[in-house]
């Protein structure tokens, strides 16, 4: 809780006019961090409905109330209440008024695969030109400095922007962020100043929270909503629904920056492989302009593309973003080469929804010349429907897939794995993550790949409601160590 207080008519505009010059001490949604003095917000979440703590939020001192539902009959007089159309863009307007203070330039992407790759581009490209840039997203708050791990890909607005101010505060002005479905959906975003957002593509992901693929793109879409009028927006052409996605951003008045093969702004031309690189030839501005990229596969390429579209977003100028990507350097987690044994290699990625395995499988084929091996299990708790497909990717990708466990939460692994084995006899399965990366780095050959799919950067597995600590570059290595005798 912040040590000064605000009027509840600078934090709810309207909200309140019979009250609006009273003062709270701080803001909260959650009614066991109420403070005496706090303003609790009621949001009807996807576990609880938030008005049934009400009486918890007053009883621990909060002395006002926002909610989407008239007042409560039992509700103590002294309480002043509020009841608004939209209590979380309420609380994402209050927690901007209450951390104040954001980098000058901030340009977020959405899309189902790519989105921790392109903020963290982004945020390598607005460095290499010279700027103090940030990046935030799954893998937590990037800088110069170092990283701060965060446990949302899109935090909640009270956490976001108390970082967005803390950003700005150490002279942070420029911030690439990952904008989630589920961010966008509850206004998680609502009250960050954006300069201009992207669009990467749609893949099956979520479907557990959004009832239809077409309700998953229009959360994305709401991202064009956020921007200021006029502000760009970047469409990687070459995505699924792009034509949605650029549609949506011509209606309200958008201009694009397309990207990719079929982009008009960064058109890329033509891709040659060189062992971990590429050399892509990409015209911009009439001009064709040769880039070697340090990363691996044709979606890193795309994501590249994208990554140097928001900086042009941003206002820099095309050939110097293009020129910024031949340094980029890759996301942890992310077709991150972990290390060989008897001529084999070892990567781990991040492939956790079909989409995203598909890509890394079909990415790393051309480098194995003997076997493609991977080792990958589903979320539990997170969408049932993408286990058999993933099976079935696997299994027509991969020359040996072996099925284990990916934080079952309060699942039965066995049971997710048996969704996932259903797919194709050809799966095999060694529940222990542990012992099957064991396992499978024992396979290793010369010329083999094994893909360790699913965790990339996670350094936890989670089961019931407990985080043991697991890194699937710690296994692998470990099982190198050994076996490299
Ligand atoms: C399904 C989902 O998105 N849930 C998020 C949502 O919670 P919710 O509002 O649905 O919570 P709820 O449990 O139903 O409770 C409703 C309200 O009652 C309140 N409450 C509850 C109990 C109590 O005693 N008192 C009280 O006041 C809660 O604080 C909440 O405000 O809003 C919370 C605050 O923003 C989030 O922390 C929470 O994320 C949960 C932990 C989560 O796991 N979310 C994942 C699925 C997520 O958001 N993932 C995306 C995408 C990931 C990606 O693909 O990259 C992300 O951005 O990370
Ligand atoms: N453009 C892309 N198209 C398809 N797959 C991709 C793309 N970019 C990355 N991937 C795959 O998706 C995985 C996750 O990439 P990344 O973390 O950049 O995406 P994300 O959108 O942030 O994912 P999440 O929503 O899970 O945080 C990668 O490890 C890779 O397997
Ligand atoms: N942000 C994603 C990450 C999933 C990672 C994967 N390892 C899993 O647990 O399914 C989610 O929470 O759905
Ligand atoms: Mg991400």
């Amino acid at each position: 809780m912040n040590a000064r207080n605000w009027s509840l008519g600078q934090l709810f505009p309207g909200a309140f006019p019979a009250d609006a010059d009273r003062s709270v001490t701080g803001v909260v949604f959650d009614s066991r961090k109420a403070a005496p003095g706090a303003v609790f917000v009621a949001l009807a979440g996807a576990k609880a409905d938030g008005a049934r703590f009400i009486a918890d939020a007053v009883a621990r001192g909060a002395t006002a109330i926002v909610s989407g539902q008239p007042r409560p009959q039992d509700l103590d007089g002294a309480i002043v209440f509020a009841q608004v159309g939209d209590p979380r863009l309420a609380l994402s307007l209050a927690a901007a008024v209450v951390h104040p203070r954001q980098p000058a330039t901030i340009v977020a992407v959405t899309g189902t695969s790519g989105k921790s790759s392109v903020a963290d581009f982004t945020r390598q490209i607005f460095q290499v030109l010279g700027h103090e840039a940030a990046s935030l997203g799954t893998v937590g708050i990037v800088t110069s400095k170092g990283s701060k791990y965060g446990s949302l890909t899109t935090p909640d607005p009270l956490s976001l922007h108390a970082s967005l101010d803390k950003l700005a505060g150490e002279g942070i002005t420029h911030l690439a962020m990952e904008a989630s479905s589920h961010g966008l959906d509850q206004r998680r975003l609502d009250g960050v100043r954006l300069a201009a957002g992207a669009y990467l593509n749609l893949g099956r992901d979520h479907l557990d929270y959004h009832p239809t693929v077409e309700d998953y793109l229009d959360a994305k879409l709401r991202l064009w909503d956020l921007l200021p009028a006029g502000a760009p927006v970047v469409i990687n052409r070459d995505g699924a629904f792009a034509d949605k996605a650029s549609a949506a951003a011509v209606a309200k008045g958008h201009p694009i920056i397309g990207v990719g093969c079929a982009g008009e702004t960064l058109t890329l031309l033509e891709v040659l492989r060189e062992g971990f690189s590429q050399r892509l030839q990409v015209r911009a501005q009439g001009r064709e302009i040769e880039v070697v990229l340090p990363l691996v596969g044709d979606f890193m390429a795309g994501n590249a593309l994208v990554a140097a579209g928001l900086a042009v977003a941003a206002g820099e100028a095309p050939e110097a973003a293009l020129n910024a990507l031949s340094g980029l350097v890759g996301v942890p987690g992310r077709l991150e080469r972990v290390g060989s044994l008897k001529g084999g290699l070892a990567v781990v990625d991040f492939a956790h929804k079909p989409d995203a395995l598909e890509a890394v499988l079909a990415t790393l084929r051309p480098y194995a010349a003997g076997r493609l091996i991977c080792v990958f299990g589903c979320g539990g708790d997170r969408d049932r429907g993408k286990r058999p497909v993933m099976g079935q990717i696997a299994a027509d990708l991969a020359d040996l897939a072996i099925v284990t466990d990916d934080n079952p939460r309060t699942e039965d692994p066995g049971a997710i794995r048996a969704e996932i084995l259903a797919a194709s006899p050809k799966l095999t399965e060694i529940g222990d993550r542990a012992k099957a990366i064991r396992h499978a780095v024992g396979l290793l050959g010369t010329g083999d790949v094994l893909v360790v799919a699913g965790k990339g950067h996670e350094t936890g597995q989670i089961i019931g409601d407990r985080t043991l600590p697991f890194s699937d570059q710690d296994v692998v290595r470990a099982a190198i160590a050994e076996m490299d005798q």
